[in-house]
């Protein structure tokens, strides 16, 4: 009996879910902004992130909860209706009415160089869409059982999240390690951001002024370990020498140094990421590199370099290193963009728009921006990829299919449509997966038995 009242009263309140959990969305947003000054310590202390960055990323994050719970709602609340005359040889004796529910249990797993943001952007939608979340690494702020947080090495624990059949979704940004995950976790929906080899072609008429401060910007912000960086130039040899001075100058004005003191380049994130750019600038000065800069290393803290006359059989460097090809051809330089599996983003400068427009279509990369370098932000643009980089989309809801039959004049709901959801050992039902995803919001109080 207890039971049955419950189930009518999560059915009264599912009209209130989504309001209800926006709020929760609106106040973990103003949380993280009052707290900006201590979090963004942590990111300086822990990824090496200059102070300025680390703050923009939290107030970023904030706006981008808030958009997310605002956005959501609207989203969420949004359903089909369609005719079953509108394909061939039907009359219209049936309709269907699809909305959205949630997935069930979302498994976040954000990398090291976005470590508030690209969490918030898997935990915002999730949670607005209604479903609960464990997230590797961090968590704060949610009734508890909403989120939770479960800490270790990605290599020791990751397999047992990855593959645990509680698990309804995987929302993972990372390098290689997502095409591991996709081939473990089964038959759960992914959604994967993996890394991106970030292509700049520069033709003959572009602004280099313009192309300058945008491959300083693009390619050495947060010492080039945005996957949005700028991987490599691929310039046109009538300019090359050109582009290569005022990038040099540019260059030699960036501040070397530790993140508290807001330096442009600082430490990158491990001794092994150290090593890796090492053994890549050395594999190009062996193949005759051109070096603009005398490479220099102390620790973890890489000084920003930029390789001239870069080949294709050179294991490009990329990371405070920046490699250019110089190419004769558009052509040329679409092949090098392509020849790339990891295609999230890319930039052309041109100040022919035909030509730039031509361009992106035939860069096989998610974004192209064109006279500007790449960006995931502003956070509520869509962010597309191809190849390894795999298919992107935050949003995380099933889409409740139901049709309606009309026979004689009645309604009769028929079936429920597809339901990706795993059941769990207790065999939940819809609706009782419906009631726990309220419990677990708080939105309703746990059942109690006044049976005996
Ligand atoms: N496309 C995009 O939107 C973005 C892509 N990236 C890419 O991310 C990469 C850098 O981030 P990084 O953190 O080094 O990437 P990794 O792929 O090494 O790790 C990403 C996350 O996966 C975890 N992990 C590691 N092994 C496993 C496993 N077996 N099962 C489950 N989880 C696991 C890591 O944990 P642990 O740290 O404990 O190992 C970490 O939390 C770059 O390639 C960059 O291009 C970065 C930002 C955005
Ligand atoms: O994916 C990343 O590395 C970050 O989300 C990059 O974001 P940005 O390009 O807006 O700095």
């Amino acid at each position: 009996m207890d039971q049955r009242m419950n189930k009518e009263k999560v059915k009264d309140l599912a009209s209130q879910l989504y309001a209800a959990i926006a709020e929760l969305l609106h106040k973990a947003a103003a949380l993280l902004k009052e707290h900006k000054a201590p979090i963004a310590e942590c990111l300086v202390k822990e990824i090496a992130k200059p102070a300025k960055d680390s703050v923009t990323e939290i107030v970023r994050s904030g706006d981008l909860v808030s958009y997310c719970a605002e956005e959501g709602v609207r989203i969420l609340g949004e359903g089909k209706f369609l005719v079953f005359d509108s394909f061939p040889g039907n009359e219209r004796t049936k309709y269907c009415l699809t909305s959205k529910i949630p997935l069930g249990v979302v498994l976040a797993i954000p990398p090291f160089n976005y470590p508030v943001n690209l969490a918030v952007s898997k935990i915002a939608p999730a949670i607005i869409a209604g479903n609960s979340l464990v997230l590797k690494p961090n968590s704060a702020g949610f009734p508890k059982g909403l989120t939770s947080c479960i800490t270790g090495k990605g290599s020791e624990i990751g397999d047992f999240l990855t593959m645990h059949p509680g698990v309804n979704c995987i929302s993972f940004t990372g390098g290689d390690t997502g095409v591991a995950i996709s081939k473990k976790a089964g038959m759960v929906p992914l959604q994967m951001e993996l890394g991106g080899k970030d292509a700049c072609i520069v033709l003959e008429d572009a602004d280099l002024d313009l192309v300058a401060a945008n491959i300083i910007k693009g390619g050495f912000s947060y010492s080039g370990q945005r996957c949005t960086a700028v991987k490599v130039v691929l310039a046109m040899e009538s300019i090359a020498d050109s582009l290569v001075e005022k990038v040099n100058a540019k260059v030699a004005k960036l501040t070397v140094g530790p993140p508290e003191e807001n330096c442009d380049i600082t430490p990158v994130v491990t001794e092994s990421s150290a090593n890796f750019i090492e053994g890549l600038v050395m594999h190009a000065k062996k193949k005759g590199a051109t070096f603009c800069q005398e490479y220099k290393r102390d620790g973890n803290l890489i000084w920003p370099l930029l390789l001239d006359n870069i080949r294709p059989d050179m294991r490009i460097a990329w990371e405070p290193v920046l490699p250019v090809i110089r190419i004769n051809t558009v052509e040329e330089g679409i092949h090098h963009c392509n020849a790339s599996n990891f295609g999230l983003q890319g930039c052309v400068f041109t100040r022919d728009s035909n030509k730039a427009i031509l361009i992106s279509d035939a860069m096989e990369s998610g974004t192209i921006q064109i006279n500007s370098a790449p960006a995931r932000g502003p956070d509520h643009f869509p962010f597309q990829v191809t190849y390894n980089s795999l298919e992107t989309c935050q949003a995380i809801f099933n889409l409740c299919c139901v049709w309606i039959s009309r026979f004689e004049g009645q309604w009769n709901w028929i079936t429920r449509g597809h339901q990706q959801h795993k059941p769990d050992d207790q065999g939940e039902d819809h609706c009782d997966q419906l009631a726990n995803s309220f419990l677990r919001h708080g939105l309703i109080p746990p059942l109690t038995s006044t049976a005996e």
